[in-house]
């Protein structure tokens, strides 16, 4: 019989006159997005409504889902990805944590806003423990728009999280027929369907005639952790402040005053803050225990340790807004000072 997951309330089922039984089981979790976006016009691909559609129209614009699995939709939020929160995270996780645990699914698909879908696939890589395929992927163009990329995408997503090769890679990201670990891959144009890149890692695979094509076997990316949250409901207050001549050091006490308890530094070159910037951030340190993790406004680079600094920490490769994703999950998990330090090294 088709499977039906009781505990997940859902909008569609898998379909029974289309089931069969050879086929993996994948459960696609809608958030929103372009991908279910709508516009008056078909030439239009900005200004349009992102998350106006629910994840039923999304399965039925695409038949051929039904050739790789049995897909059944859960729709989660509806929402452009600016507007995601914490809770929702948590809530979208558990939810995955509880399908990828029923032996009855065989992998999961997301479905996202591109603007912020890299930190909601950091932070399921990070919270969900399975050997299943999480695989994350969204849409440059509304549903409406000639050529619009979201069925495709849907599509391959769908083949690639059916994939047992697609399993112990943790989450990925899979748009513009490439496949990139949800670790290090970030958007790179605002308007592009071309956007996401993994620039010194590289994507991990291919889709070629929607047939994916890994280049390695699976790893994991150097310094991974993950974070048990099922006791979660919302996360601490992490705030990114960036770096610039004459920056504003006044800004980290108003984040901390409005309820920060970790700041990431978009700072200048490899995580450069400015003199006077840095006497207000050790002494949100020392004064209030603030977490402060060093990243970069650079697209792409290592920010190091300051070893004769001992108050704060630094994201290595990842970027501020992935920094941010980790320094929430270790501040929840009452990391101490050991704990952050082995956590944000990622060399050791
Ligand atoms: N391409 C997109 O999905 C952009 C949209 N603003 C979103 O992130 O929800």
């Amino acid at each position: 019989a088709p499977y039906v997951h009781n505990t997940v309330p859902e909008l569609s089922t898998r379909d029974a006159p289309r089931y069969n039984a050879s086929l993996p089981n994948i459960t696609i979790f809608a958030t929103g997005g372009t991908i279910a976006g709508s516009a008056a016009d078909i030439t239009q691909t900005t200004g349009y409504q992102a998350g106006a559609l629910g994840v039923d129209i999304l399965i039925k614009a695409v038949p051929e889902l039904w050739n790789v699995s049995n897909v059944r939709g859960v729709q989660v939020a509806n929402l452009d990805s600016g507007m995601i929160t914490p809770s929702i995270l948590v809530n979208l996780s558990s939810q995955i944590q509880a399908e990828l645990d029923s032996p009855y699914c065989q992998g999961v698909v997301v479905t996202h806003g591109t603007d912020t879908l890299e930190e909601s696939a950091f932070f399921l890589d990070l919270t969900v423990r399975s050997d299943k395929p999480v695989v994350v992927t969204g849409a440059m163009r509304p549903a409406t728009a000639l050529s619009a990329d979201g069925p495709i995408n849907l599509l391959s997503a769908v083949t690639v999280a059916a994939a047992p090769a697609a399993r112990g890679r943790g989450a990925l990201v899979v748009l513009n027929d490439r496949i990139a670990s949800a670790w290090y891959v970030t958007k790179t144009n605002a308007n592009a369907p071309d956007t996401f890149k993994s620039y010194e890692m590289g994507y991990l695979g291919v889709l070629i005639d929607i047939k994916p094509i890994f280049y390695f076997p699976p790893a994991w990316p150097v310094g991974k952790r993950q974070f048990n949250i099922t006791a979660a409901t919302v996360l601490p207050q992490v705030d990114v402040l960036y770096g610039y001549q004459a920056l504003n050091p006044g800004l980290a006490s108003a984040a901390v005053a409005s309820g920060a308890k970790g700041l990431v530094m978009a700072g200048m070159g490899a995580g450069g803050w400015t003199e006077a910037g840095r006497a207000v951030l050790k002494q949100l340190a020392a004064s209030n225990g603030t977490h402060i993790v060093d990243s970069r406004r650079t697209m792409d680079g290592y920010v190091e340790p300051d070893s004769s600094n001992t108050y704060y920490y630094a994201g290595g490769f990842l970027n501020p807004q992935k920094t941010r994703i980790l320094l929430q999950l270790g501040i929840y998990a009452n990391y101490n000072a050991t704990g952050f330090k082995s956590l944000f090294e990622f060399d050791s």
